[in-house]
Protein backbone atom coordinates (compact mmCIF):
# COMPACT_ATOMS: atom_id res chain seq x y z
CA UNK A 1 0.00 0.00 0.00
CA UNK A 2 1.42 3.31 -1.15
CA UNK A 3 2.22 6.09 2.15
CA UNK A 4 4.29 8.75 3.29
CA UNK A 5 4.91 9.34 6.63
CA UNK A 6 6.98 12.33 7.88
CA UNK A 7 7.80 12.06 11.77
CA UNK A 8 8.97 15.18 13.39
CA UNK A 9 10.60 16.71 10.41
CA UNK A 10 12.89 19.61 10.71
CA UNK A 11 14.91 21.43 7.42
CA UNK A 12 17.02 24.18 7.90
CA UNK A 13 19.23 25.37 5.06
CA UNK A 14 22.55 27.06 5.98
CA UNK A 15 22.97 30.42 5.29
CA UNK A 16 25.35 33.47 4.90
CA UNK A 17 24.17 36.69 5.38
CA UNK A 18 26.16 39.95 4.39
CA UNK A 19 26.79 42.43 7.31
CA UNK A 20 25.40 45.89 6.00
CA UNK A 21 24.47 49.20 7.80
CA UNK A 22 20.87 48.61 7.40
CA UNK A 23 18.78 49.27 10.48
CA UNK A 24 15.84 47.36 10.41
CA UNK A 25 12.85 48.31 12.33
CA UNK A 26 9.93 45.80 12.34
CA UNK A 27 6.61 47.24 11.35
CA UNK A 28 3.69 46.77 13.21
CA UNK A 29 1.34 44.29 12.19
CA UNK A 30 4.39 42.62 9.64
CA UNK A 31 2.62 40.13 7.25
CA UNK A 32 4.53 36.59 7.53
CA UNK A 33 7.12 35.94 4.79
CA UNK A 34 9.91 33.21 4.30
CA UNK A 35 10.92 30.66 7.05
CA UNK A 36 12.48 30.93 10.34
CA UNK A 37 15.86 32.97 10.76
CA UNK A 38 17.57 31.08 13.85
CA UNK A 39 21.55 29.37 14.38
CA UNK A 40 22.12 25.58 14.06
CA UNK A 41 23.69 24.00 17.46
CA UNK A 42 27.06 24.95 15.69
CA UNK A 43 26.19 28.53 15.41
CA UNK A 44 25.77 28.58 11.90
CA UNK A 45 23.15 31.05 10.56
CA UNK A 46 20.31 28.76 9.23
CA UNK A 47 16.87 29.32 7.24
CA UNK A 48 14.46 26.76 9.10
CA UNK A 49 12.13 25.74 6.10
CA UNK A 50 10.11 23.11 8.35
CA UNK A 51 9.98 22.60 12.11
CA UNK A 52 9.02 19.60 13.30
CA UNK A 53 6.01 18.54 11.16
CA UNK A 54 4.44 15.24 11.38
CA UNK A 55 1.99 13.40 9.23
CA UNK A 56 0.28 10.37 7.26
CA UNK A 57 -0.46 10.21 3.78
CA UNK A 58 -3.00 7.00 2.64
CA UNK A 59 -4.54 6.23 -0.29
CA UNK A 60 -6.88 8.63 -1.56
CA UNK A 61 -5.21 11.40 0.65
CA UNK A 62 -5.22 14.97 -2.17
CA UNK A 63 -3.64 17.28 -0.32
CA UNK A 64 -3.12 21.01 -0.84
CA UNK A 65 -0.42 23.02 0.49
CA UNK A 66 -1.18 26.15 2.08
CA UNK A 67 0.80 29.04 3.33
CA UNK A 68 2.23 32.53 2.28
CA UNK A 69 5.65 32.98 0.24
CA UNK A 70 8.06 30.80 1.79
CA UNK A 71 6.09 29.20 3.84
CA UNK A 72 7.70 25.77 3.23
CA UNK A 73 5.56 24.41 0.68
CA UNK A 74 8.22 24.03 -1.88
CA UNK A 75 10.86 22.47 0.44
CA UNK A 76 7.88 20.15 1.96
CA UNK A 77 7.69 18.90 -1.57
CA UNK A 78 11.37 18.25 -2.41
CA UNK A 79 11.65 16.54 1.22
CA UNK A 80 8.63 14.01 0.28
CA UNK A 81 10.54 13.78 -3.30
CA UNK A 82 13.37 12.88 -1.32
CA UNK A 83 15.75 15.83 -3.05
CA UNK A 84 16.09 17.24 0.46
CA UNK A 85 17.00 15.15 3.57
CA UNK A 86 15.64 16.02 6.37
CA UNK A 87 18.38 17.81 9.24
CA UNK A 88 16.28 16.13 11.64
CA UNK A 89 13.42 13.78 11.25
CA UNK A 90 12.57 10.86 9.33
CA UNK A 91 10.57 10.37 6.11
CA UNK A 92 9.10 7.30 4.58
CA UNK A 93 7.80 7.18 1.27
CA UNK A 94 6.12 3.67 -0.12
CA UNK A 95 5.21 3.51 -3.93
CA UNK A 96 6.06 5.18 -6.94
CA UNK A 97 6.62 8.68 -6.95
CA UNK A 98 6.15 11.15 -9.89
CA UNK A 99 7.80 14.40 -8.71
CA UNK A 100 6.57 17.11 -11.31
CA UNK A 101 8.61 20.12 -9.01
CA UNK A 102 10.88 21.51 -11.83
CA UNK A 103 9.87 20.41 -15.65
CA UNK A 104 13.61 21.09 -16.23
CA UNK A 105 14.95 18.05 -14.90
CA UNK A 106 15.71 15.41 -16.93
CA UNK A 107 15.89 16.76 -20.27
CA UNK A 108 19.04 17.07 -22.70
CA UNK A 109 18.94 19.96 -25.06
CA UNK A 110 21.35 18.28 -27.50
CA UNK A 111 19.07 15.42 -27.77
CA UNK A 112 15.69 15.80 -30.22
CA UNK A 113 12.35 16.01 -28.15
CA UNK A 114 11.46 12.40 -29.03
CA UNK A 115 14.90 10.87 -27.89
CA UNK A 116 14.02 12.99 -24.72
CA UNK A 117 10.52 11.56 -23.79
CA UNK A 118 12.82 8.20 -23.85
CA UNK A 119 15.46 10.16 -21.58
CA UNK A 120 13.22 12.02 -18.87
CA UNK A 121 10.56 8.75 -19.34
CA UNK A 122 13.70 6.54 -17.35
CA UNK A 123 14.60 9.35 -15.33
CA UNK A 124 10.91 9.45 -14.35
CA UNK A 125 11.74 5.83 -13.11
CA UNK A 126 9.30 4.34 -16.42
CA UNK A 127 10.74 1.37 -17.81
CA UNK A 128 11.64 1.11 -21.72
CA UNK A 129 8.73 -1.19 -22.61
CA UNK A 130 6.09 1.36 -20.82
CA UNK A 131 7.61 4.25 -22.93
CA UNK A 132 8.11 2.46 -25.94
CA UNK A 133 4.09 1.42 -25.36
CA UNK A 134 3.36 5.61 -24.45
CA UNK A 135 6.00 7.32 -26.72
CA UNK A 136 3.53 7.85 -29.22
CA UNK A 137 0.39 9.15 -27.53
CA UNK A 138 2.93 11.51 -25.21
CA UNK A 139 4.63 12.90 -28.72
CA UNK A 140 0.61 13.33 -29.77
CA UNK A 141 0.11 14.86 -26.60
CA UNK A 142 2.99 17.50 -27.04
CA UNK A 143 1.43 18.34 -30.32
CA UNK A 144 4.82 19.37 -31.70
CA UNK A 145 5.00 17.42 -34.71
CA UNK A 146 7.95 17.45 -36.45
CA UNK A 147 9.88 19.62 -34.04
CA UNK A 148 10.16 16.42 -32.47
CA UNK A 149 12.84 15.16 -34.87
CA UNK A 150 15.18 18.26 -33.50
CA UNK A 151 17.22 19.76 -30.65
CA UNK A 152 15.72 20.60 -28.25
CA UNK A 153 17.91 23.42 -27.55
CA UNK A 154 15.59 24.91 -30.53
CA UNK A 155 12.60 24.89 -28.74
CA UNK A 156 10.94 27.71 -27.41
CA UNK A 157 10.27 27.62 -23.63
CA UNK A 158 7.03 27.01 -23.94
CA UNK A 159 7.46 24.43 -26.41
CA UNK A 160 9.71 22.61 -23.66
CA UNK A 161 7.42 22.92 -21.20
CA UNK A 162 4.63 21.14 -23.37
CA UNK A 163 7.23 18.10 -23.78
CA UNK A 164 8.20 17.96 -20.10
CA UNK A 165 4.33 18.09 -18.67
CA UNK A 166 3.05 15.50 -21.76
CA UNK A 167 6.45 13.13 -20.57
CA UNK A 168 5.46 13.77 -16.63
CA UNK A 169 2.03 13.43 -16.88
CA UNK A 170 1.79 9.92 -18.53
CA UNK A 171 3.83 7.84 -16.03
CA UNK A 172 1.83 5.45 -14.40
CA UNK A 173 2.44 6.38 -10.31
CA UNK A 174 0.84 5.77 -6.90
CA UNK A 175 2.22 9.23 -5.59
CA UNK A 176 1.72 12.68 -7.34
CA UNK A 177 3.67 15.56 -6.45
CA UNK A 178 2.76 18.76 -7.72
CA UNK A 179 4.06 22.68 -7.59
CA UNK A 180 2.82 25.22 -9.60
CA UNK A 181 3.24 23.68 -12.69
CA UNK A 182 -0.31 23.97 -14.02
CA UNK A 183 0.66 27.47 -15.78
CA UNK A 184 2.45 25.17 -19.02
CA UNK A 185 1.94 26.49 -22.31
CA UNK A 186 -0.17 28.94 -24.40
CA UNK A 187 -3.96 29.67 -23.18
CA UNK A 188 -5.57 26.59 -25.67
CA UNK A 189 -2.53 23.78 -24.06
CA UNK A 190 -2.86 25.25 -20.81
CA UNK A 191 -6.59 24.16 -21.13
CA UNK A 192 -5.99 20.98 -22.43
CA UNK A 193 -3.06 20.54 -19.85
CA UNK A 194 -5.61 21.04 -17.59
CA UNK A 195 -7.60 18.61 -18.18
CA UNK A 196 -5.04 15.74 -18.13
CA UNK A 197 -3.86 16.78 -14.93
CA UNK A 198 -7.30 16.74 -13.11
CA UNK A 199 -7.00 13.23 -15.18
CA UNK A 200 -3.80 12.19 -13.79
CA UNK A 201 -4.98 13.04 -10.14
CA UNK A 202 -7.32 10.91 -10.25
CA UNK A 203 -5.62 7.97 -11.27
CA UNK A 204 -2.67 8.32 -8.41
CA UNK A 205 -3.47 7.28 -5.43
CA UNK A 206 -1.66 10.09 -3.28
CA UNK A 207 -1.43 13.66 -4.35
CA UNK A 208 0.59 16.74 -3.27
CA UNK A 209 -0.49 20.06 -4.82
CA UNK A 210 1.04 23.40 -3.57
CA UNK A 211 -0.40 26.42 -5.17
CA UNK A 212 -2.08 29.92 -4.16
CA UNK A 213 -5.10 29.27 -6.32
CA UNK A 214 -7.97 28.32 -3.96
CA UNK A 215 -9.68 27.18 -6.82
CA UNK A 216 -7.37 25.32 -8.18
CA UNK A 217 -7.13 23.12 -4.95
CA UNK A 218 -10.73 22.83 -4.22
CA UNK A 219 -10.94 20.82 -7.61
CA UNK A 220 -8.10 18.99 -6.98
CA UNK A 221 -8.06 18.45 -3.24
CA UNK A 222 -9.67 16.70 -0.32
CA UNK A 223 -7.61 17.87 2.33
CA UNK A 224 -5.22 20.82 3.35
CA UNK A 225 -2.25 21.73 5.42
CA UNK A 226 -1.35 25.23 6.29
CA UNK A 227 1.89 26.07 6.72
CA UNK A 228 3.64 29.32 8.33
CA UNK A 229 7.08 30.21 8.34
CA UNK A 230 7.42 25.82 7.79
CA UNK A 231 5.30 25.47 11.19
CA UNK A 232 1.76 23.52 10.99
CA UNK A 233 -0.68 25.82 11.62
CA UNK A 234 -3.71 23.86 10.63
CA UNK A 235 -4.48 20.13 9.01
CA UNK A 236 -7.84 19.00 7.91
CA UNK A 237 -10.54 18.69 5.69
CA UNK A 238 -9.74 21.11 2.23
CA UNK A 239 -12.95 23.68 3.17
CA UNK A 240 -12.37 24.38 7.20
CA UNK A 241 -7.94 24.76 6.06
CA UNK A 242 -8.94 27.41 3.55
CA UNK A 243 -11.64 29.05 6.02
CA UNK A 244 -8.70 28.98 8.58
CA UNK A 245 -6.38 30.56 6.24
CA UNK A 246 -8.66 32.96 4.83
CA UNK A 247 -9.68 33.98 8.50
CA UNK A 248 -6.09 34.52 9.04
CA UNK A 249 -5.00 36.90 6.22
CA UNK A 250 -8.08 38.81 6.21
CA UNK A 251 -8.12 42.71 6.35
CA UNK A 252 -4.44 42.08 4.73
CA UNK A 253 -5.89 43.43 1.26
CA UNK A 254 -6.65 46.40 3.04
CA UNK A 255 -3.50 47.09 5.09
N1 LIG B 1 18.24 26.63 -1.40
C1 LIG B 1 17.87 27.40 -0.38
N2 LIG B 1 18.80 28.03 0.39
C2 LIG B 1 18.43 28.80 1.45
N3 LIG B 1 17.13 29.02 1.80
C3 LIG B 1 16.19 28.43 1.07
C4 LIG B 1 16.49 27.60 -0.06
N4 LIG B 1 15.31 27.14 -0.59
C5 LIG B 1 14.32 27.68 0.17
N5 LIG B 1 14.85 28.43 1.16
C6 LIG B 1 14.10 29.16 2.21
O1 LIG B 1 13.20 28.24 2.81
C7 LIG B 1 11.97 28.90 3.12
C8 LIG B 1 10.82 28.12 2.49
O2 LIG B 1 10.89 28.24 1.08
P1 LIG B 1 9.89 27.46 0.10
O3 LIG B 1 10.40 27.65 -1.29
O4 LIG B 1 9.70 26.09 0.60
O5 LIG B 1 8.56 28.31 0.33
P2 LIG B 1 7.12 28.24 -0.43
O6 LIG B 1 6.09 28.09 0.63
O7 LIG B 1 7.17 27.24 -1.51
O8 LIG B 1 7.04 29.72 -1.02
P3 LIG B 1 6.30 30.36 -2.34
O9 LIG B 1 4.82 30.34 -2.07
O10 LIG B 1 6.84 31.75 -2.34
O11 LIG B 1 6.73 29.55 -3.52
C9 LIG B 1 12.10 30.36 2.65
O12 LIG B 1 12.44 31.19 3.74
C10 LIG B 1 13.28 30.30 1.66
O13 LIG B 1 14.01 31.53 1.75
Amino acid sequence: MAFVKLENVTLEFPVQASKSDRRRVPSQGEKPVGGQLASSQSGQMVVRALDHLSLTLEPGDRLALLGHNGAGKTTLLRVMAKLYPPTHGRVTVQGRVAPLLNLSFGLDMDSTGYDNIFIRGLFLGMSKAELRRKADTIAEFSELGDFLDLPMRTYSSGMRARLAFAISTHVETDILLLDEVVATGDARFFKKANERLESFARESKILVLASHSNKVLREICNKALLLEHGRLKAFGAIDEVIETYAASTAGDAKA
